[in-house]
């Protein structure tokens, strides 16, 4: 497994060595001491989660915020998403910084974000199962966000279609700045 830290500080992509052979691959997707000694800290996962969207669906940006805040490890096993995270700790060196990576069931590549960062994605395929886990349980009145196209944080999602298709929920997330009000 190879481990990079990305431009945001303590967000990180995880390359799984891949055992290819006649029959198909096959690779740890998760393995507790070398995802430890990689990141350098102890994470304790409690919760999977798996969404499926179509083409030009659009998840985020989410997080839960205060003592439910949650660490995740991201990955596609079907299909391709654009994922993006955005580091909304204030007190981070990367604070106001987003990174974007595209994960697919073809690169097998997992993220791990970290407390406090805003998380969504796009999905590029006709459809995507994204499955990830998080070190604190689902808590609904400690969800949060930032507006997908916020304009003072200027992602371009590269959408595959048109218009995005997101949530009324997710409409209706702050801005950037008003999330900090
Ligand atoms: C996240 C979550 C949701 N739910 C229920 C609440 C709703 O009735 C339903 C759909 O929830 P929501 O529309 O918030 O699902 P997503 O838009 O995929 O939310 C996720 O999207 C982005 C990409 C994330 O990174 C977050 O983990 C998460 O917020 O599942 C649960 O029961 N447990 C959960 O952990």
């Amino acid at each position: 497994m190879r481990i990079t830290e990305t431009n945001l500080s303590g967000c990180f992509i995880m390359e799984p060595t891949l055992f290819k052979d006649e029959r198909g691959v096959f690779f740890e997707s998760y393995q507790q001491k070398k995802f430890e000694e990689a990141i350098g800290k102890k994470v304790n996962f409690v919760q999977d989660n798996i969404s499926v969207s179509s083409k030009g669906v659009l998840r985020g940006l989410h997080l839960q915020t205060g003592v439910h805040a949650q660490a995740k490890l991201v990955q596609v096993v079907h299909g391709e998403v654009l994922d993006v995270i955005v580091d909304l700790r204030p007190d981070s060196p990367t604070f106001g910084e987003h990174y974007k990576l595209k994960l697919s069931s073809k690169n097998r590549t997992l993220i791990f974000i970290p407390k406090g960062m805003a998380h969504g994605f796009v999905t590029l395929s006709q459809e995507a199962t994204f499955m990830y886990k998080c070190d604190a349980f689902y808590n609904s009145a400690s969800e949060s966000g930032v507006i997908y196209n916020d304009k003072d944080l200027k992602i371009d999602w590269q959408y595959p279609i048109k218009t995005p298709i997101v949530s009324e929920k997710d409409i209706l997330l702050p801005t950037f700045k008003e999330f900090f009000k």
